[in-house]
C-alpha cells in the first residue's frame, strides 16, 4: 500500500517520476491563467517539483513584438524544436544527476530567457565551477517529483507529439491538458488584452485546431478535455487524477515499438520528396479550382497560381536540401507536417486574395 509520503513522491528511494503535460488550445483560451493556478496547487498540495514552460515568454521577444514581426510557421517548428532541446538538456540533468549543460548551439536570448523560467521556478541556480559559470540542480528539482507543462497552443497533433517523443527517450509520464474555451470567448478575450492577437489568427487556428484525440491516437490517451470558461478548480480532481496517471505510468518505449517499426518502415519505403511532390501538386489543383468557383477574377488567380507554386517550389527545394526544419528528434522527415505547414502557409495566400476580392 501506497504511504502518504509515497504518494506525495518525496521518498528518495525507487524512480524519480517525471511528467511531461502538454497545454493545448486556442489563443486566449486561459491556458496560461490555468498554468500558474495549476502550479500553485500541485506545489502546495502535492509537493511536486513544477515548471511552466510558457513559450510566449521564453520564445526571443523580437518575435512577440508584434503580428507582423512573427516568424513563419517553418521557423516557429525550428524555434519549438530548439526549445525542446533545452528542455531535454534540463532533464538529461535531472535524470544523471549532474549540472545542466549549455547546448553548444543555441538562440541566446531564447537559451537566457529558459534559464530565468528555471531559475523563476526554483529548479536551477548558477554557479561557479572552475572560474567557469554553471547552472546546477536545486534540490526541489531533484528531491521531487517533477511535473513540466508546456504551454503553447500545439494546436497541431504533430507539433504535441515532438513532446510525446521525448517523453518517450527518457521513458517520463506524459500528459495532455486542452483547454475548450468557444472562439467567441477567446475573441473577446483577446480583444481586451494589451496586446490582442489580429483575430483572423484566432479564427484561423480556430479551423486548424486538432484537439487530442485518445480514440485515434493511442499515445494521446492521457488527455483531459476542461471546458473553459468554467473555474480551473472545478476540474482540479479530474486533472489531479491525470497527472497521477501520467506519473505512475511512465512511457515505455517497448511498449510502441510496434507502432516506431511501422513509422521507420513507412519512412524508409517512402519517397518522401515524390510523396510531397504529388500532395502539394494536388492542394495548389484544388485550391486554384476553389478559387476559380468563388469568382476571384483572372488577374488576381494569375497571380495566386504564381505564388502558390512559388511556395510549392520553396518546400519542395527545403525538403531536397534535407532542411532541418523538417527534422523531427528522430531525424525523420514528417510529411504529415510538410503539408501541415504548406496549408498553413497557403491559407495566409490565398486569405490574402479572397479578400482583395470582396
Ligand atoms: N477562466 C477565465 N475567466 C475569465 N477570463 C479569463 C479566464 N482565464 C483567463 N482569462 C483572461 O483571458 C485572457 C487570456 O488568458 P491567458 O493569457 O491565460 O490565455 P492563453 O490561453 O494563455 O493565451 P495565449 O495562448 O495567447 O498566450 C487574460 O486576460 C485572462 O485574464
Amino acid at each position: 500500500m501506497k504511504t502518504a509520503e509515497n504518494t506525495r513522491g518525496t521518498c528518495s528511494d525507487g524512480p524519480r517520476k517525471r511528467v511531461l503535460c502538454v497545454l493545448c488550445g486556442l489563443p486566449a483560451a486561459g491556458k496560461s491563467t490555468f498554468a500558474r493556478a495549476l502550479a500553485h496547487r500541485l506545489r502546495q498540495e502535492q509537493g511536486w517539483a513544477v515548471g511552466v514552460v510558457a513559450y510566449d515568454d521564453v520564445m526571443p521577444d523580437a518575435f512577440l513584438a508584434g503580428a507582423r514581426a512573427r516568424p513563419a510557421p517553418s521557423q516557429w517548428k525550428l524555434l519549438r524544436q530548439e526549445l525542446l532541446k533545452y528542455l531535454e538538456y534540463f532533464l538529461m540533468a535531472v535524470i544523471n544527476g549532474c549540472q545542466m549543460s549549455v547546448p553548444p548551439s543555441r538562440t541566446e536570448a531564447m537559451w537566457e530567457d529558459f534559464i530565468t523560467c528555471l531559475k523563476d521556478q526554483d529548479l536551477i541556480f548558477s554557479a561557479a565551477y572552475e572560474a567557469q559559470s554553471c547552472y546546477l540542480l536545486t534540490k526541489t528539482a531533484v528531491s521531487r517529483p517533477l511535473f513540466l507543462v508546456l504551454d503553447d497552443n500545439f494546436y497541431y497533433q504533430s507539433m504535441r507529439y515532438e513532446v510525446y517523443q521525448l517523453a518517450r527517450k527518457y521513458s517520463l509520464g506524459f500528459c495532455q491538458l486542452f483547454l475548450d474555451c468557444p472562439l467567441e470567448t477567446c475573441l473577446q478575450r483577446n480583444g481586451q488584452r494589451p496586446r490582442a492577437l489580429p483575430p483572423e489568427t484566432i479564427h484561423l487556428m480556430g479551423r486548424k485546431l486538432e484537439k487530442p484525440n485518445p480514440e485515434k491516437n493511442a499515445w494521446e490517451h492521457n488527455s483531459l478535455t476542461i471546458p473553459s470558461p468554467s473555474c480551473a478548480s472545478e476540474a482540479s480532481l479530474e486533472v489531479t487524477d491525470l497527472l497521477l496517471t501520467a506519473l505512475e505510468n511512465p512511457v515505455k518505449y517497448a511498449e510502441d515499438d510496434m507502432e516506431q517499426k511501422e513509422t521507420d518502415r513507412i519512412i524508409c519505403s517512402t519517397n518522401v520528396l515524390h510523396k510531397a511532390d504529388q500532395t502539394l501538386r494536388r492542394i495548389v489543383s484544388q485550391t486554384m479550382k476553389g478559387a476559380k468557383d468563388e469568382q476571384v477574377l483572372p488577374h488576381n488567380l494569375k497571380l495566386l497560381a504564381e505564388e502558390l507554386n512559388k511556395l510549392k517550389a520553396e518546400f519542395l527545394e527545403d525538403l531536397k536540401q534535407g532542411n532541418k526544419k523538417y527534422l523531427c528528434f528522430q531525424q525523420t522527415i514528417d510529411i504529415s507536417d510538410v503539408i501541415s505547414f504548406f496549408h498553413y502557409e497557403k491559407d495566409n495566400i490565398v486569405q490574402k486574395y479572397f479578400s482583395k476580392q470582396h
